[in-house]
């Protein structure tokens, strides 16, 4: 036996820890092979950008989700949004140029946000929405030109500009819904769904999924999605000329009816006095028919403050004379029962959280009695109290929050039980909620219509379990060596 030999017989460690040392090397590469080869692939990202022309302002949004989830949703998610200076587009219909000016800031802050080289591949969409459906009404070349300026400017960007257009009544709605359901992660869920109430400043819409509804009542109502692999049958109805905006113009018509010089308008802080002209107030299609004859170029617009006397005349601008469905809203529109939570968003919130009334816990009654108290106050106050909030919004919430409570509690039949079941929201989990990213996923078809095959352990699951089996294999293995050892250690010089 050569000495060697003689020193290995004696002493088996060495060949232990060789055999540990090799053990922990396969370990070690067992489980990095299978952490790599499974690992979610480098997180290249993906942009969207969502231009949401509005009746009273333009805003735009851009959406990043990772590249290889296209499919796999859930994860698209709002990084940026900017808002246009100035009014909406339809307001340029005498200048279209500017429409396409205005949009100009805002796509140049795109231009930086999102990455160089996914410019060229991401997508630009524009949608219109009331503004541009009244002002197509009342002069379709003056919408057509407004769209052929705003073009112009989206396609000097070196993005992919998918069109500009507006979007119907139902589209909006229906894509109010989506987003939010989609933010809230209902839909791969299948969980019982959230409906959606949007305020805008010229039309507002109700889209909610009830299960005494099937479509067949009132189909225009009616918009199928299948999505992740489940069927939904959503009630959708917008409501144009009930916006925010257009609504008050509505109560200021039912006011003027006569063509009076002064109005003492209980929608409106006490001391509030302005000079307002008739062609401005009437100058939209929601009210242009009813001008009436022989009135004086201008009135004087006084408040009252009177927050009972605001819902008797707003409630005027609701029709509840007729419906020839078996349950109607107002204006003669079906509406099937409400059913389950509800998300209440843009003037919704902007109206009630500047009220401190985004709590809807708060019982009804104490909800009517803070917007009494508010409108009461005089306008003076409200406007030292609010130095910093533009007077424009400043002079409305009144109206706004009276209008609110009306709407929805007239109606759409919401009672002082239901009217806990809605939410007012601006963001969810950093995302506006909005019709622009509902609009976005359908058109770039990230919600799959069946559910995406998952695999059946999480990422970080399956890598755990590797660990832990290799890791009992290689305790195994060296149990199994332990008659070897123990023979070692009783005649240490035999092996
Ligand atoms: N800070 C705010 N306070 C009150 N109202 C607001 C505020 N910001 C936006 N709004 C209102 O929200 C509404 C937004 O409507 P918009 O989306 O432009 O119109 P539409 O959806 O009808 O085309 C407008 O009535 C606007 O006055
Ligand atoms: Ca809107």
């Amino acid at each position: 036996m050569s000495a060697q030999r003689e020193m290995k017989e004696k002493n088996p460690w060495p060949v232990t820890i060789i055999i540990i040392v090799i053990g922990v090397i396969a370990i070690v590469a067992l489980v990095t092979v299978a952490v790599l080869q499974n690992m979610p692939l480098s997180q290249k990202y993906k942009y969207g950008i969502v231009l949401d022309a509005g009746s009273s302002h333009t805003a735009l949004y851009i959406y990043e989700w990772p590249a290889e989830k296209d499919n796999n949703t859930g994860r698209v998610e709002q990084t940026h949004s900017c808002k246009v200076k100035g009014p909406g587009i339809s307001s340029y219909a005498s200048d279209p140029w500017k429409a396409g000016e205005s949009l100009k800031e805002c796509m140049k802050e795109a231009e930086m946000k999102v990455p160089g080289k996914r410019h060229h591949e991401t997508p630009l969409y524009l949608g219109a929405t009331a503004g541009m459906r009244l002002l197509n009404m009342e002069n379709g070349s003056a919408s057509d030109q407004v769209f052929q300026a705003v073009e112009g400017a989206l396609q000097k960007f070196p993005f992919s500009f998918q069109g500009a257009r507006i979007l119907s009544g139902q589209e909006e709605g229906a894509f109010g819904w989506v987003t939010v359901n989609y933010l809230d992660d209902r839909l791969k869920q299948g969980l019982e769904t959230t409906g959606a109430l949007d305020l805008g400043g010229a039309s507002t819409q109700i889209s909610f999924v009830s299960s005494n509804y099937n479509g067949s009542e009132s189909p225009s109502n009616s918009v199928t999605f299948r999505l992740y692999g489940n069927n939904y049958n959503l009630y959708t109805h917008s409501f144009l000329c009930y916006g925010k905006d257009q609504a008050m113009k509505l109560m200021l018509a039912q006011q003027t009816k006569s063509g009076p010089e002064t109005i003492l308008d209980p929608c409106f802080h006490p001391g509030y006095n302005e000079t307002k002209s008739y062609s401005d107030l009437y100058n939209s299609p929601c009210v242009s028919n009813r001008k009436p004859q022989g009135a004086p170029a201008t009135f004087t617009h006084m408040g009252r403050g009177n927050f009972q006397q605001c819902q008797e005349v707003v409630k005027k601008v609701f029709d509840f004379t007729s419906c020839k469905y078996s349950q109607c809203s107002f204006n003669g529109v079906f509406q099937p029962l409400l059913q389950g939570p509800f998300g209440a968003f843009s003037a919704y919130y902007f109206v009630m959280n500047f009220l401190n009334l985004t709590n809807t816990s708060i019982p009804l009654d104490a909800v009517r009695q803070k917007i009494k108290d508010y409108c009461a106050t005089p306008w003076k106050q409200v406007m030292a109290q609010h130095p910093d909030v533009k007077v424009n919004y400043l002079q409305e919430y009144c109206f706004g929050a009276t209008y609110i409570l009306t709407l929805l509690t007239e109606g759409y039949n919401f009672t002082s039980e239901s009217y806990s079941n809605i939410k007012f929201i601006k963001k969810i989990k950093g995302s506006d909620a909005g019709w622009t990213l509902g609009y976005m996923l359908n058109l770039t078809n990230m919600i799959p219509a069946e559910a995406p095959d998952t695999p059946p352990l999480p990422h970080a699951g399956y890598v755990s379990i590797v660990t832990l089996m290799a890791i009992l294999l290689f305790i195994l293995f060296l149990v199994s060596l332990r008659p070897l050892w123990r023979r070692c250690s009783k005649h240490p010089r035999i092996i």
